[in-house]
C-alpha cells in the first residue's frame, strides 16, 4: 500500500474523528523507559513512527503491544542502551531516548537521527541540554556515545525553542538530582501533554506551556495510564482539504485552542468556522473558492510548520496571490515543486512560496517527498479535475493512520493502490 489514487472534485462533507497525536505520543513512549512496570496509553495512532518507536523499545528489552489504539509498554525486563541504527534512520524522535537512557542506564549509543528531509536538523541543542545536566558525548562515524554517572539539575537556556531538545531536557531532568530550569523552551501543546503524562508518573514540573519550565527531580517515577489527545496537524490537514473542496467538514477530538492560528488563517481565506470548545469540535464550511492568504510559520503559538505544505496546497486553488513563508526549517518546500505538476502556479523566493491560485488543478502523478508534503499532494488530487496518483506513501504513513479511510469517510473518491 504505497500509492494513493484520487478522483478529484468531490466535495468533502461529514464528520471525522481525529487520531491520537504523533508528536505527543513519541516522547511519551520514550518516557515510559523512566518507570519500572507497564505503561498504558490509549487512543494511540497506528502509524509507522509509533511502530518504529515500539521496535526501538523492544530492542532495549521492553515488551510492547498496540491493539485497537491501546499501547502497552512493559519495561520490567528492559536493560539495553543501544538504539539500533535501522530505526534511527527512519525517525527523528529516536533521539528522544537519549534523555531517558542517560537517566536510567547512565549510557546510550545512538546515531544521527533521520525523519523527514526538510532541513539540516542538527541535534546540537539536545546535546547542549544533556551536557548541562552532566552528560558527556563522544561522536565517531555518525555514532553518538553518551555517558552520565549522575544527572544533576542545571540551568538550561536554549538559543532557539526546539521542541525535541525541550522534550529531551525535560525527560532527562525529571529524575535528575535537584532542580532544573529550562529557559526559552518550546511551548508546543505536545510539550504540555508530555508534562501532563510525566506528572501522572510522579514528576514535578512547573510552567509547562510557558517559555520557562522548572523541573524538580524526583527519585523515581511510576508507570501511568494516559489518554492521548487528538493530532492537531491531522485536524488541520482535513480542515485545509475541506476549504479546498467547498466542503462542510467537522473534525472531532483535537483541541480547538491548539489550532487557533490555522483557524484564523482559514477564516481569512473565507471559511465559515464554528467551534465547540468543550466537545473539541471544529466545523468548517466553504461555499466558494478560498481567498488568497499570507502566512509565516513559527514556533507555537505561531502557525505550525507541519501545516505549511497543506496550506500551500490550499493556496494553490485560491483566487489570487498567496505568500507563505517558512521560518522553522530551511528546506521545507519540496511539495511546492511537485504541486506544479498539478498545475499549481507556485514560485519560491528564498524562504517564501508565492502561489497564484488556479482552479481546478489538473490531475497529476507524483511521489510524496516527505510526510506533510505527501499529504499536500493528496489534497491537490482532491481539487484536480481527474485521476491522480501519489506514490511513496510510506512517508505519509509515518504520521497519518489512514488518509484514505478518513478522507473517504468524508466523501472523497480515494483509495490505496
Ligand atoms: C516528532 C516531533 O515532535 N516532530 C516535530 C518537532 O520536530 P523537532 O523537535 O525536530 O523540531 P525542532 O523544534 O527541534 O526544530 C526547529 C528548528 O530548530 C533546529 N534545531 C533543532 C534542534 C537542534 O538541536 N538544533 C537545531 O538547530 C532545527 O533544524 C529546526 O530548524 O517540532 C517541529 C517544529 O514544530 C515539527 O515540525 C516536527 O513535526
Ligand atoms: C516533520 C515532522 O515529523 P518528524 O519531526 O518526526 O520528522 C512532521 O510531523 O511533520
Amino acid at each position: 500500500m504505497s500509492a494513493i489514487q484520487i478522483q478529484g472534485l468531490r466535495p468533502l462533507k461529514g464528520t471525522v474523528g481525529i487520531q491520537g497525536s504523533k508528536n505527543a505520543v513519541l516522547p511519551m513512549m520514550a518516557a515510559s523507559l523512566l518507570a519500572d512496570g507497564v505503561t498504558v496509553i490509549r487512543h494511540v495512532p497506528e502509524i509507522e513512527d509509533v511502530f518504529s518507536m515500539m521496535g526501538i523499545l523492544e530492542s532495549l528489552g521492553c515488551k510492547c503491544s498496540l491493539e485497537k489504539g491501546v499501547l502497552t509498554v512493559d519495561t520490567k525486563a528492559a536493560s539495553g542502551h543501544r538504539i539500533p541504527e535501522e530505526y534511527v534512520g527512519k525517525m527523528r524522535s529516536s533521539c528522544l531516548l537519549l534523555g531517558p537512557l542517560l537517566a536510567g542506564r547512565g549510557e546510550a549509543v545512538t546515531y544521527y537521527p533521520g525523519g523527514c528531509v526538510i532541513g539540516k536538523r542538527p541535534i546540537d541543542l539536545h546535546l547542549y541540554a544533556l551536557k548541562r545536566l552532566g552528560a558527556s558525548f563522544f561522536e565517531a562515524g555518525g555514532m553518538i556515545l553518551a555517558r552520565a554517572d549522575r544527572l544533576r539539575g542545571a540551568r538550561i537556556r536554549f538559543s532557539y525553542p526546539s521542541v525535541g531538545a525541550t522534550e529531551n531536557a525535560i525527560l532527562a531532568a525529571v529524575t535528575a538530582e535537584g532542580e532544573t530550569e529550562i529557559e526559552n523552551c518550546a511551548r508546543e501543546p505536545e510539550i504540555m501533554e508530555l508534562c501532563r503524562f510525566l506528572a501522572a508518573m510522579g514528576a514535578r514540573i512547573r510552567g509547562a506551556g510557558k517559555s520557562r519550565i522548572a523541573v524538580e527531580g524526583v527519585r523515581r517515577l511510576y508507570p501511568a495510564e494516559f489518554f492521548l489527545g487528538g493530532d492537531r496537524i491531522c485536524a488541520g490537514t482535513y480542515l485545509a482539504a475541506a476549504a479546498m473542496t467547498a466542503g462542510d467538514v467537522t473534525v472531532m477530538g483535537a483541541e480547538p485552542e491548539d489550532l487557533r492560528e490555522p483557524v484564523y488563517i482559514l477564516r481569512r481565506m473565507g471559511a465559515d468556522i464554528s467551534i465547540k470548545e468543550r466537545e473539541k469540535e471544529i466545523r468548517l464550511r466553504m461555499d466558494q473558492r478560498p481567498g488568497p492568504v499570507s502566512l509565516c510559520t513559527g514556533p507555537y503559538p505561531g502557525f505550525p510548520t507541519d501545516l505549511q505544505s497543506v496550506f500551500l496546497a490550499a493556496a494553490s486553488v485560491a483566487c489570487g496571490e498567496s505568500r507563505i513563508t517558512e521560518t522553522v526549517f530551511e528546506a521545507r518546500f519540496a511539495a511546492a515543486a511537485l504541486l506544479r505538476q498539478f498545475g499549481a502556479r507556485i514560485r519560491t523566493e528564498g524562504q517564501t512560496a508565492v502561489a497564484l491560485g488556479t482552479y481546478p488543478l489538473r490531475p497529476g502523478i507524483a511521489d510524496a517527498p516527505d510526510l506533510r508534503g505527501g499529504a499536500a499532494l493528496v489534497l491537490a488530487g482532491l481539487a484536480a479535475d481527474g485521476l491522480s496518483i501519489i506514490g511513496s506513501c510510506r512517508h505519509i504513513r509515518r504520521g497519518y493512520e489512514d488518509l484514505c479511510r478518513d478522507l473517504g469517510s468524508l466523501g472523497a473518491e480515494i483509495c490505496w493502490l
